[in-house]
């Protein structure tokens, strides 16, 4: 009922701006029409520049005055005319602005960038009554052109609402819901112990080793493939259609994002030099969907695979009698990019690399070896855990799971101390609102700012400390904050949850287990200090390189 007031109200506010807008518009044509003819013919082209800037300054003006009638944005810093905020847009770690402006202005901060608004989620509270209670209206994704044109747009997470969007949701959630994850876990464990060898032969290449166990277990789950250590052919095809998202920076393509119009330009014309860049890369990301997808065919058709997502998705939908080839290619090619293993610090920066699951998976798991090193207290509590209830003949199994309180805490702390993506992923307004008061327009794009929900006194007091214990009772039992949010909210949730957090507490406590992991010593024996703030500044938020010492548990 309260929602259908909103949406009346929404619709009421948008009918009339528009007719005013246009009467406002009408106005103009007709007052300017006299003097057309004279000022045109006569002035030169710079008089006519000026002319025409003066119109668009005193159209902004008016519409200014003319929005006093209707209800206030959420409060920010205030616009430029014309630009807007974007000088005040951080570039780097905008999270931490943000939840600055968050303390400043309130739950909800409103911004603008050439006429495009941005609206910023800063508490739980308005999360969930935005992207939850409304999510009929705040579940779309904003439009980035250049992810269209570059053929990225059948990956589900940059998809706009719509049965496609759907039918690839439902898919995922077939396979990925709690019940269906289950089934993944063999897997899982089995790449986890991998690890552990690769650990014990070369603990310092530790990061490399958690990017191909990452790999190696979505692989496998997707396309029944195993990912070898080097040199992999699916991977270095993978590599070379991310590479080129990661070049995709150049002016070109920023100014096709930002004025979408010019995705028409031809490509011969001067300056459109971004239209052959993305057909290069529709035909790489096109190669990256086609090569293992068939890889999967022939395996069927050789009687070896029927266990992987596609060659189960391939089944349903033969049974069916249909043919959804191309939203199976699309799905699984999400988890495909993720075999990529040319994350670069730069690569970092770019807002694409939000698309790789693995990326995420891997973030959160450099953050536990950093946490690791920074507190042995912390890691010898979890150690003496298990030590306890799964002795030391054995190594921990998901079963043990409900029995190690203290290490799930821990999971919980790292997920919320670092979240990979501290704004999650943009979503988009598909239609006007009104949320206490303020107007939130229709394609605006709305951040959830999980950095400052994490980061929330009343919740979490000393957010920055490195604290499991902030998740137990004053009678020692775990509570019941068991709510991931750097899993993001609503409809466009981490479709891929329970699997991620199985894979990442299974390495925790196989780790935790079996290594004991420190800070590194230089060659005098002194501590090299780590710094825990030391993550990449761009839109997912990466531990940058750390040394520390991963030796086997006497
Ligand atoms: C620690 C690991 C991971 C983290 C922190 C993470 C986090 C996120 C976040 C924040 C979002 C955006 C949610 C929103 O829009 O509000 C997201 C979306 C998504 N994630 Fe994950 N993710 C992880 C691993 C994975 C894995 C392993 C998979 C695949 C198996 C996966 C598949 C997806 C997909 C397909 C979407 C897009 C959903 C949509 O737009 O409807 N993620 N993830």
């Amino acid at each position: 009922m309260l929602t259908q007031t909103f949406g009346y109200a929404q619709r009421e506010h948008g009918a009339f701006r528009s007719v005013h807008c246009r009467h406002l518009v009408q106005l103009f044509i007709c007052l300017l029409s006299p003097l057309k003819q004279s000022l045109f013919t006569h002035m030169d082209y710079r008089g006519s520049l000026a002319l025409i800037a003066f119109v668009i300054v005193l159209l902004k003006f008016i519409e200014k005055l003319f929005s006093k009638r209707r209800l206030p944005f959420p409060p920010g810093p205030s616009p430029q005319l014309l630009s807007g905020n974007i000088r005040d847009l951080p570039t780097k770690q905008p999270w931490l602005t943000y939840t600055e402006w968050g303390r400043c202005y309130g739950d909800l901060v409103h911004a603008t960038a050439f006429g495009q608004h941005i609206v910023i989620v800063n508490s739980v509270k308005t999360a969930v009554e935005l992207f939850e209670k409304r999510s009929h209206t705040y579940s779309d994704r904003p439009v980035i052109t250049m992810i269209d044109l570059m053929g990225w747009e059948s990956n589900i997470a940059f998809m706009h609402v719509g049965n496609r969007w759907r039918q690839q949701r439902r898919m995922f959630q077939q396979h990925f819901r709690p019940d269906a994850s289950r089934n993944y876990r063999p897997t899982q464990m089995n790449k986890v112990h991998q690890l552990l060898q690769g650990l014990l032969s070369s603990p310092q290449d530790f990061r490399e080793l958690i990017k191909t166990l990452a790999a190696a277990i979505i692989m496998s789950t997707v396309y029944g493939y195993e990912v070898k250590p080097s040199n992999d052919r699916f991977v270095s095809l993978s590599e070379s259609a991310v590479q080129k998202v990661g070049e995709s920076v150049f002016p070109g393509a920023v100014a096709v994002n930002a004025f979408p119009i010019l995705k028409y330009l031809p490509s011969w014309m001067p300056g459109a030099g971004f239209q052959r860049f993305a057909a290069e890369s529709r035909q790489l990301v096109q190669e990256m969907r086609e090569v293992p997808y068939n890889f999967v065919k022939q395996n069927m058709r050789d009687g070896v695979d029927s266990k992987s997502m596609v060659a189960k998705l391939l089944e349903a939908s033969q049974a069916r009698g249909r043919s959804d080839e191309d939203a199976i290619q699309a799905a699984a090619a999400v988890a495909y990019a993720a075999g990529a293993d040319t994350v670069s610090p730069f690569n970092f920066q770019n807002i694409f690399f939000q698309l790789f699951p693995e990326i995420q998976t891997v973030s959160a798991l450099a953050s536990f070896f950093l946490a690791m090193a920074l507190h042995p207290g912390i890691q010898k509590k979890a150690q003496h855990e298990i030590d306890t209830v799964v002795g030391t003949h054995r190594l921990p199994e998901f079963e043990d799971r409900p029995s190690l309180p203290f290490v799930e805490a821990l999971y919980r702390e790292v997920m919320r101390w670092k979240p990979v993506l501290p704004l999650g992923l943009a979503h988009g307004t598909s239609a006007h609102d009104v949320y206490n008061g303020y107007f939130i327009p229709k394609g605006a794009t709305v951040l959830g700012n999980i950095w400052a929900m994490t980061r929330d006194e009343s919740f979490y007091p000393e957010p920055e400390c490195f604290n499991p214990d902030r998740f137990f009772t004053a009678d020692g039992r775990l509570n019941n904050d068991d709510t991931i949010l750097a899993f993001g909210f609503g409809r466009r949730i981490c479709v891929g949850r329970h699997y991620a957090d199985a894979t990442v507490w299974a390495t925790m406590v196989s780790v935790l287990a079996t290594f004991h992991i420190a800070k590194a010593k230089d060659s005098a024996g002194n501590e090299i200090d780590i710094d825990p703030n030391n993550y990449s500044d761009g839109f997912i938020s990466h531990p940058l390189s750390f040394a520390c010492s991963i030796n086997p548990s006497v």
